[in-house]
C-alpha cells in the first residue's frame, strides 16, 4: 500500500505531461504523453504500479528546492560519507526567450546525479509499469541503456550505469564521487512517432541546462508581481504554467488522479482535465497582462473545444486537454489506492453535469484579459456572446453547482451569482463583443438575478448568504459575493457572511471547509478535509473588507501548508494537518495568488498609497 505523504512529492512538467518525485529520489508518478495519458509510474496509487528511484544506498538526509525561477527540482542527499545532488526535469523544448515554453518537447524525464562532496554509494531501481501498472514490460539491455517493450509505449532508458534486469526491473549501483556527474533519461514514444532512443551524456546535459534557461526566460518575461509573499506568488504562477498544456492552451485542475479528499474514503477523482471554471480562474489569476500568448491560446482552446455549446446551448463544463468531450468515468480495480483510498478512478463523471456558473467565470476571465484578447476573432466573439445569452436564458435552472455535487440539482447561490457575473461582464465587454444590441436585455436579466439573489440567497436566520435558495447550510463560495463585485465588501450582509464562515465553517486551526459534508448533502459518503481555495477566499474577502490584519492571519494559516517546495494540494486533513486531495492543485495556487494580491491592495490603500492596479479589468495586471 502506498504510504508516501503527499507533501513529500514535487512536480516536474514539460507543459504536456507531469511527474511527481519523492524526497527519496523516486519518480512515483508520471504520465505520457500528456497529463491524462496512462501512467508509466504510479506507485503513488499502488506499490506495484511502477517507480524509478535513484538514491543513496546508505542512510541520508534530504533537502530540496526548485532551481531559482524554474520547475526544475534539485534534491540534495547528505550521507555520512559525502553529498550528492539529484536534478530532475521533464525536458522542455529549446529556449525561445520565454514566449512558448514547451514547444518541441522530447517527452523525456532527465535526471542528473552530481557528486558534490566525498563519496556516496548509490542505487538505482527502474520499474516502468505502463498503463497504470497493468503492463510488466520486457526490459532489454542495449548499448548505453535499457529498452522497455510492452503495450503502446516504447520506453528507452539512457543510463551511464550498467543495469542488471530481473522481475521486469532494472537494478544498478555506482559510487558518486565529488566532481563527477551522471545523466539518466527516460525517453518515450509510440509506434507512430520518431522512436525513442538512447541519448548521449553531453546531449542530455545540454537539454537539461536548456530546460533551466527556458523556465528562467519564461519567469523573467512574465513575472512582475512585487507585493507580499512575492516568491510564493511567483512560484504559484509557475505551478499554474506547469499545469497548462502547451499545444492547446488548456489547463488541468491538478497533475494526479484519485489522491483522496479523505484518507480511506471514496472521494477520489481524476483532475487531469480542463474545467472551464478552474481554467478560467487560473488564467484570471495569472492575469496575463504580459502574457498574451497563454490568454489567447486558452480562449482559442475553448472555441475549438466547445464550438456549438452543445445541442441545448449549454457549455460542457470540462474537456480533455485536447478538447475531447466524453470523459466517462471508470475505476481501476487493480490499484489499491493511496493509503487504501478506493476506488481509483480515471475519467470524471462530472463531464456531463449541468453547472451554470461556468459562463460567469469565463466572461470574468475575458474582462480581466480584455487587452490581451482585444483582437478577438469572430468565433471567440460569438462564443462569448452565446455564453452571456445562455446565462440569461438558464439562470433560473437548478444545477450541480461549483462543487459538482452528485446528489439532486439545486438552486445554488454561487451558480446564480456567476450568472449575474456573466451578464455584468458581458455588458462591460459589449463593445468588444459587438453586442450593444443585447445590452438592454442583459441589464434587465442582471437586475432580475440580483433581486432574486438578495431575496432568496440571503438568509436572515443564518445571517449569511447560504448554499442554496431556502437552505440553512453555509457554503464558503458565498465569499465570492464581494470578490466578484456583486455587493461591496463593506455591506453588512457581506461582513456578516464573512464572519459566519470564519466562525462556523472552520476547524480548530481556522481553515475553511467548503461546506459541511454531514447528512450526505453532496450525494457522497464520508467526510473530507478543509478546502484550501476556500481558506484563501476568506483571506481575500477579509482584505477587501478592509480587515487587512485578519486577512494576513488567514493567508498565513493556509499558506503554512505549502510543502518544502512550495506546493499545495486541494485539502488539508483537519486531524493531522496532512495534505489531502489531488496535487498540486490549480485551485489552491489560484487562491494563494488572488489573496496575496488582495492583501497587497488593502495594505497599500490603508497606507494611503492607492491600489497598484490589481482591480478587475484595468489591463495593468501584474503577472504572478
Ligand atoms: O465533490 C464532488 C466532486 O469533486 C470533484 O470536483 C472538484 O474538483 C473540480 C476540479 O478542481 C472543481 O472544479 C470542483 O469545483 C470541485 O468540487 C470531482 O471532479 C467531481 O467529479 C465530483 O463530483
Amino acid at each position: 500500500m502506498s504510504t508516501t505523504p503527499i507533501a513529500d512529492l514535487a512536480l516536474v512538467s514539460d507543459r504536456h505531461s507531469a511527474g511527481l518525485i519523492g524526497r527519496d529520489g523516486s519518480a512515483e508518478w508520471l504520465c505520457f504523453p500528456r497529463f491524462d495519458g496512462p501512467s508509466v509510474f504510479a506507485r503513488l496509487l499502488d506499490d506495484e504500479a511502477g517507480h524509478w528511484a535513484i538514491r543513496p544506498a546508505v542512510p541520508y538526509e534530504t533537502t530540496r528546492r526548485y532551481l531559482p525561477q524554474t520547475m526544475v527540482l534539485e534534491t540534495t542527499f547528505r550521507t555520512g560519507s559525502g553529498t550528492v545532488v539529484l536534478t530532475d526535469a521533464l525536458l522542455t523544448g529549446p529556449d525561445d526567450g520565454g514566449h512558448r515554453l514547451g514547444v518541441g518537447v522530447p517527452h523525456l524525464l532527465a535526471r542528473r546525479v552530481s557528486g558534490v562532496g566525498g563519496e556516496v554509494p548509490m542505487e538505482i531501481e527502474y520499474r516502468p509499469r505502463p498503463e497504470y501498472g497493468l503492463i510488466y514490460p520486457i526490459l532489454s539491455v542495449v548499448d548505453g541503456g535499457v529498452t522497455a517493450r510492452g503495450g503502446a509505449e516504447w520506453l528507452v532508458l539512457t543510463t551511464p550505469v550498467a543495469l542488471g534486469i530481473g522481475d521486469c526491473t532494472g537494478y544498478g549501483v555506482f559510487t558518486a564521487r565529488a566532481g563527477e556527474t551522471w545523466l539518466f533519461g527516460m525517453h518515450r514514444s509510440t509506434l507512430e512517432e520518431t522512436p525513442a532512443r538512447v541519448w548521449d551524456q553531453e546531449e542530455l546535459a545540454a537539454r537539461l541546462d536548456g530546460t533551466i534557461v527556458a523556465w528562467q526566460s519564461w519567469s523573467n518575461l512574465h513575472q512582475a508581481y512585487d507585493g507580499p509573499w512575492r516568491d510564493l506568488v511567483h512560484h504559484s504562477g509557475r505551478v499554474l504554467q506547469a499545469l497548462s498544456f502547451q499545444p492547446s492552451g488548456a489547463i488541468v485542475a491538478a497533475a494526479t488522479t484519485s489522491l483522496p479528499e479523505w484518507t480511506g474514503g471514496e472521494r477520489n477523482w481524476d483532475y487531469r482535465y480542463t474545467w472551464v471554471r478552474d481554467a478560467s480562474l487560473t488564467i484570471g489569476a495569472l492575469w496575463v497582462a504580459a502574457c498574451p500568448d497563454e490568454a489567447s491560446d486558452f480562449f482559442a482552446f475553448l472555441t475549438t473545444a466547445a464550438p456549438s455549446l452543445g445541442k441545448d446551448r449549454a457549455l460542457q463544463i470540462m474537456f480533455s486537454v485536447r478538447g475531447e468531450h466524453d470523459l466517462s468515468e471508470r475505476t481501476l480495480p487493480h490499484l489499491r489506492g493511496w493509503r487504501a483510498s478506493r476506488p481509483v478512478r480515471i475519467g470524471n463523471g462530472a463531464w456531463n453535469q449541468r453547472q451554470i456558473d461556468v459562463y460567469g467565470e469565463l466572461l470574468d476571465a475575458a474582462v480581466r484579459l480584455e487587452r490581451q484578447i482585444g483582437d478577438i476573432d469572430d468565433d471567440v466573439r460569438r462564443f462569448l456572446v452565446t455564453c452571456a445569452d445562455t446565462a440569461a436564458e438558464r439562470w433560473m435552472e437548478k444545477d450541480q453547482g461549483i462543487w459538482e455535487i452528485r446528489g439532486e440539482p439545486q438552486h445554488f447561490v454561487y451558480s446564480k451569482l456567476m450568472c449575474w457575473v456573466a451578464l455584468d461582464r458581458g455588458i462591460a465587454l459589449a463593445g468588444l463583443l459587438r453586442a450593444q444590441n443585447r445590452v438592454e436585455s442583459w441589464r434587465r436579466t442582471r437586475a432580475e438575478i440580483r433581486e432574486t439573489l438578495l431575496r432568496e440567497g440571503w438568509n436572515n436566520r443564518v445571517g449569511a448568504f447560504t448554499q442554496a435558495f431556502g437552505s440553512d447550510e453555509l457554503d464558503a463560495s458565498a465569499l465570492m459575493v464581494p470578490i466578484v463585485g456583486f455587493l461591496p465588501a463593506s455591506d453588512p450582509r457581506v461582513l456578516s457572511t464573512i464572519d459566519a464562515v470564519a466562525d462556523r465553517l472552520t476547524n480548530d486551526q481556522g481553515l475553511v471547509y467548503r461546506y459541511r459534508t454531514a447528512d450526505g448533502i453532496d450525494g457522497l459518503a464520508g467526510e473530507e478535509g478543509t478546502f484550501l481555495l476556500c481558506s484563501f477566499w476568506l483571506a481575500q474577502a477579509l482584505a477587501m473588507s478592509g480587515q487587512a490584519s485578519r486577512a494576513r492571519q488567514a493567508f498565513e494559516r493556509a499558506a503554512a501548508y505549502t510543502n518544502d517546495v512550495g506546493l499545495l494540494s486541494e485539502e488539508i486533513d483537519p486531524d493531522n494537518g496532512e495534505l489531502l486531495g489531488n496535487f498540486p492543485q490549480a485551485f489552491s495556487h489560484i487562491g494563494l495568488i488572488n489573496a496575496a494580491w488582495a492583501i497587497d491592495e488593502a495594505e497599500r490603500t490603508a497606507r494611503g498609497g492607492g491600489a497598484a492596479g490589481a482591480g478587475r479589468g484595468n489591463g495593468e495586471g501584474r503577472m504572478a
